[in-house]
C-alpha cells in the first residue's frame, strides 16, 4: 500500500455490482443497495446525494470498510478488500480513511489539541511523540491556530466542524470520507467548513467521497451521483444546478 499521493494508476476505491441486503426478523430480505459501481480517482472529489433511507450511509459505511458487501467486488487501490481477518480489516481502515460526520463528536473537558492529537495515540513512535506538535500544525490550517488549548463547548459549531475535520485528517488518510459534513451547520458556516475541508484534500491529494442532501455542497464535487431506493447513478453538475436553483431535492 503507498503513502499519500503514491500508489497504483487507477481508482483508489473501486466498487463493481456491489449489493448490501439484510436478513429481517421475518425471514425476508430487504434490499440496501443493488448492483452499486463507483470508481472514484486519487484526489478526486465524488458527491452522493439522495433522500433520506435511500442507503447513503451504508454505501459509505462500505467503502470505509465499516460494513461488508453482501456481494460484488470491492477493490481499494487495486486490491481486494475481502476475505481479511477483522484485524487486518480495522488495520486496513485505519491507515487508509478519515471519518467526519454531522456530529462533530469531539471530547468534551479536552482542548482542541488533545482532540486532534487523539488519533496519533495509537500512532508509531514518531507519531506519537510528535503528537502534539502535528495537532498544532493541522489546527492552524484549519485556521484554529488561535484556539489550541480551548475546551470544544466554548467553540462555535462551525469551529468545532474544523477540529473534528482536523482530526480525521491528522493521520493523512488516503480517502475522506465525509458524512453530511455541513448538516448541524448555517448555510454561509458550511461553506466556510467546505472551503477548508477542499483546500485541505487538495493541498495534501486526499479523496474525498461527500454525502450529503445539501445540493449547494454537491455542487462544489468533481462528479456528482444519486442514490435512489439503494441504485446509484450519475448524474450532471447541470442537474444539481438546476435542482439548486429550483430548491427541488434530487
Ligand atoms: N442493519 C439494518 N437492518 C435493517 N435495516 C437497515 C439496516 N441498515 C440499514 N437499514 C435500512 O436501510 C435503509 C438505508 O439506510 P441508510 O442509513 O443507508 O440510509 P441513508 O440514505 O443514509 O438515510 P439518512 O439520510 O436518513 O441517514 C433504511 O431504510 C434503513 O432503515
Amino acid at each position: 500500500m503507498g503513502s499519500p499521493g503514491t500508489g497504483p494508476a487507477g481508482p483508489v476505491v473501486s466498487l463493481t455490482d456491489v449489493s448490501r441486503s439484510v436478513r429481517l426478523p421475518d425471514g425476508s430480505d430487504l434490499h440496501i443497495l443493488t448492483g452499486v459501481d463507483l470508481h472514484v480517482a486519487r484526489g478526486e472529489h465524488v458527491a452522493v446525494v439522495g433522500r433520506s433511507g435511500s442507503g447513503k450511509s451504508t454505501l459509505l459505511n462500505i467503502i470505509g470498510l465499516l460494513d461488508a458487501p453482501t456481494s460484488g467486488r470491492y477493490l481499494l487501490d487495486g486490491a481486494p478488500v475481502t476475505g481479511r481477518s477483522a484485524r487486518r480489516t480495522a488495520k486496513l481502515r485505519g491507515q487508509t480513511f478519515g471519518f467526519v460526520f454531522q456530529q462533530f463528536n469531539l471530547l468534551p473537558g479536552r482542548s482542541a489539541t488533545e482532540n486532534v492529537a487523539n488519533p496519533l495515540l495509537y500512532g508509531t513512535g514518531r507519531e506519537f511523540l510528535r503528537r502534539r506538535r502535528t495537532a498544532r500544525d493541522m489546527l492552524d490550517r484549519v485556521g484554529l491556530g488561535h484556539r489550541l488549548d480551548t475546551m470544544p463547548e466554548k467553540l462555535s459549531g462551525g469551529e468545532q466542524q474544523r477540529v473534528a475535520l482536523a482530526r480525521s485528517l491528522v493521520r493523512r488518510p488516503r480517502v475522506l470520507l465525509a458524512d453530511e459534513p455541513t448538516g448541524a451547520l448555517d448555510v454561509d458556516t458550511g461553506s466556510a467548513v467546505m472551503d477548508v475541508l477542499e483546500e485541505l484534500v487538495r493541498v495534501d491529494g486526499t479523496t474525498l467521497v461527500t454525502i450529503t442532501h445539501d445540493l449547494s455542497v454537491a455542487a462544489r464535487a468533481d462528479r456528482q451521483f444519486r442514490l435512489d431506493h439503494g441504485v446509484l447513478t450519475e448524474i450532471t453538475a447541470d442537474a444539481v444546478a438546476t435542482a439548486t436553483a429550483h430548491r427541488e431535492t434530487l
